[in-house]
Parts: structure tokens; sequence; C-alpha cells
């Protein structure tokens, strides 16, 4: 049986993606993000589960840092849960004075917040299912959790279903040490992290290299690189699999023009969108025009 480390405590919906991503194996809770990918670094533990992205809020920071420093991991799977929370507080608690929640939480209830507890402070926690601890504790007195975080607190539901957005969904990932890929299945998400040179031009330089092999973007984000004030890290997403020739292609001429490149897997989407191929750049016309080019050289072709 692997060890999968998540995003914890016990109750987050990093645990429900855990469930779907790691289903039978044993799921270890985690404090933080970045705690869940140093139990992998450490050998601690097979692969971690944690949250890459919102469709309310974006990206989650501490993922994108996590994974750009230390040693490399890379991203093996990945699913998308649709996100509504359920409000809890003590049984038979009395007024509701503070609620609590991870940031990405919050900021996804914001108007439910301010029409159903207007006077209530809104508090921080490292995660939905910590402010869920920090209700039992009597730390706060409402917490915005995933529903699964009532089946391990006692807590009392104030509210169901609650999101702002109807349609919220987060995607979370399983990373693990560089090994085997996971096979190419014409429906697979590409990531990498770049740091390229601070000059004009350079990151339009990155993303001419991808839409000259019709590779499509899925997901963009710069973050601070933390040593130099104003320089940054891009981190982009784009269909294909590091498998295909023209994937390949497109990467060998990202590490051409970057500082430093990390490539962060190559694996099936979870929602199944198969990659978009123009006429002309399908993986067959970059073998054809290799085979073309290689006789060439040798002089059998003109
Ligand atoms: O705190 C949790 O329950 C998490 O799994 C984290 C997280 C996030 O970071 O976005 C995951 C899904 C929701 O969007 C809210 C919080």
């Amino acid at each position: 049986m692997s060890r999968i480390a998540y995003f914890g405590p016990r109750g987050t919906f990093t645990e429900q993606a855990a469930r779907v991503l790691a289903a039978g194996e044993e799921l270890i809770p985690v404090e933080t993000v970045r705690l869940a990918m140093t139990a992998v670094r450490n050998g601690e533990a097979d692969a971690a589960c944690v949250p890459i992205e919102n469709s309310v809020e974006g990206v989650v920071p501490a993922t994108l840092d996590a994974l750009s420093e230390a040693a490399p991991l890379v991203a093996v799977a990945e699913t998308i849960l649709p996100i509504h929370f359920s409000v809890l507080t003590r049984p038979g608690g009395g007024d509701i004075k503070t609620v609590a929640s991870h940031p990405h939480a919050l900021a996804q209830v914001r108007e439910w917040l301010e029409e159903n507890l207007p006077d209530a402070d809104q508090v921080a926690s490292s995660s939905t299912s910590a402010a869920a601890v920090g209700v039992r504790e009597g730390t706060f007195d409402a917490a915005v959790c995933a529903p699964v975080a009532n089946e391990h607190y006692g807590l009392e539901v104030l509210a169901e279903g609650v999101a702002d957005v109807p349609d919220a969904a987060t995607r979370f990932l399983l990373v693990r040490a560089p090994g085997e890929l996971p096979e190419p299945t014409g429906a697979d998400r590409t990531s990498v992290v770049a740091a390229a040179a601070n000059r004009t031009g350079t990151l339009a330089e990155l993303l001419t290299e991808l839409a000259s092999r019709g590779i499509n973007l899925t997901r963009l984000d710069a973050r601070p690189t933390r040593s130099n004030f104003g320089e940054y890290r891009f981190f982009i997403d784009f269909e294909g699999h590091v498998a295909e020739p023209r994937v390949l292609d497109a990467l060998t001429a990202l590490r051409r023009h970057c500082r430093n490149l990390r490539f962060l897997g190559s694996h099936p989407r979870a929602d199944g969108t198969r990659t978009t191929i123009e006429p002309g750049f399908g993986n067959d016309d970059f073998v054809e025009a290799a085979v073309w080019a290689d006789a060439v050289r040798k002089g059998d072709r003109a």
C-alpha cells in the first residue's frame, strides 16, 4: 500500500480529492501544502495530494511555490471536485462572532457571509478543516468547510451547499518524485515552471515557441522568485504529453530560453478534453518533417 500525504487535517477538500486519486491507499494528513510535499521529498510518503487551482479564486500560491523549490516533483494525476461548502458551528453554540476558513474558501463565500453572517469577523485558517478544529476547540464560532469535515468533528450544520458561484470547482494534483511517466492518452496536460532571463520579450519568446508548434495553453501564472524584486517564475500548463514529438520539440526549445526550466509532469486531464491539433501540427507531421530533414542532411533527399 502506498503512503499518500495530503493537505489536512482530516476533512479537507484535499482529503476528498486524495480519496479519488489514491483510493485504497494509506492517506496521511499533513498540516500544510509545503509539508505534504516535504514528506515525499524526505521519503516519508510516496506521493502527495495538493490543491492547484480553483475556478473562482485562481491558483493556490503555496502549491506553486512548493513545486518550484527544493527537489523536483512531478504531477502524475489530477482530479477536479465541485466546491460547495458547509458552515459548521458548535452544537448549541450561541452568537457567531467569528467565522474561520482557508482564505481561498472565504473568498468563495464572500457574498453569502455578507448576507448571512454580516457581523461575524472573518478569520483565515490554514485549511478549511483547521477551521473546524478551531470551532470544536472554542477558538472560532463557525467554520466554512468541506461537507466531509462534519464526519470528523461532530459539529452542527448551520448551512449546506454554500457557494457564491454555483459551478465552482477546484483541481487537485497527485505529485511524486520523478520516475516513469503516465502513458499519453490524447487528453493530457503538461506543466513546466520557467525562470527566464530578465530582458525584453522573454515571456513572448517562450509563448511563441509553444504557439508555433500549435500547442494550446491551459494556464499561465507568474510568481516572484523571492530573491530579486521584480523577477518572476512563469508556471505554464499546456495541452499534450512530453511523449509526443511536438511537445518534446517545444520543451527542448523552452530549455534554450530559460535560466532554469523545471518539468512538472505530463498526465491525463481530469476533464477529458482532447488535445487540439491544428492542420500541420500533428505528431505525424513532426515525425515526417524530421525524417525528411534527416534525409536532406544525409544527401538522400532534396
Ligand atoms: O482547505 C481545504 O479544504 C482545501 O482542500 C484547500 C482549498 C484550496 O486551497 O483552494 C481547496 C478547495 C477549496 O477551493 C478551498 C480550499
